[in-house]
């Protein structure tokens, strides 16, 4: 069974980051794209105590074909997948798809099967072998994104998306987020 993305209407297409290319990326964006350390803590940083997870969806489906390439995964293969928004309060700021191998929620990450509302950063920042890699880059054009999703947060332009691997152990994930006009409107206005 595919469930639909709540996110989504098409797959985002993704570019690798490679060094010495220009990827066009408006000046506010670029710390949050490339930001090192875990989203959840800045967010936290700059939301205070209104910071909260808005669990979309977390079930198991098929991944987009590129999400299986990028995981080395047979496309019917099953895994997890969880949408979420990052909210302060009632808006979103970020919104974030993962999508988690069998193999990997069996290892190191059963933690991730009941996630819930809690931040998926609180686990991977706090497991001292996590590595991240593959950066990739896309900014998404308003038409893929779920109408209604688009219609309710004011999708007009190009969102900014980054998505990289973590590997935690023998296991790793894929985690995909996207930065929403009201995180850069909190940020010039806190
Ligand atoms: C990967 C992190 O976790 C964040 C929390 C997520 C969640 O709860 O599903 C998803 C993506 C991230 O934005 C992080 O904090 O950097």
């Amino acid at each position: 069974m595919t469930t639909r993305s709540p996110l989504f209407a098409r797959p985002p297409v993704w570019r690798p980051v490679r060094p010495g290319q220009s990827h066009h990326i408006p000046p506010g964006a670029e710390s949050w794209l490339f930001e090192q350390g875990s989203l959840t803590l800045r967010l936290r940083a700059l939301c205070g105590e209104k910071f909260r997870v808005r669990l979309l969806r977390q079930n198991w489906a098929q991944p987009y074909a590129d999400e299986a390439r990028a995981l080395g995964l047979p496309q019917l293969r099953r895994v997890v997948v969880r949408e979420v928004l990052l909210q302060c309060g009632d808006r979103p700021l970020v919104a974030a798809r993962s999508v988690i191998p069998a193999d990997t929620l069996r290892g190191a990450g059963h933690a991730l099967a009941r996630l819930g509302t809690r931040p998926l950063g609180e686990i991977l920042f706090r497991d001292p072998r996590l590595e991240r890699t593959h950066l990739e880059l896309t900014a998404l054009e308003p038409r893929l994104w779920r109408r209604e999703l688009a219609a309710s947060l004011n999708l007009t332009g190009k969102i900014r998306g980054r998505r990289s691997c973590y590997r935690i152990g023998p296991g790793c994930l894929l985690v995909a987020e996207f930065f929403l006009p009201a995180l850069f409107a909190l940020e010039q206005n806190p």
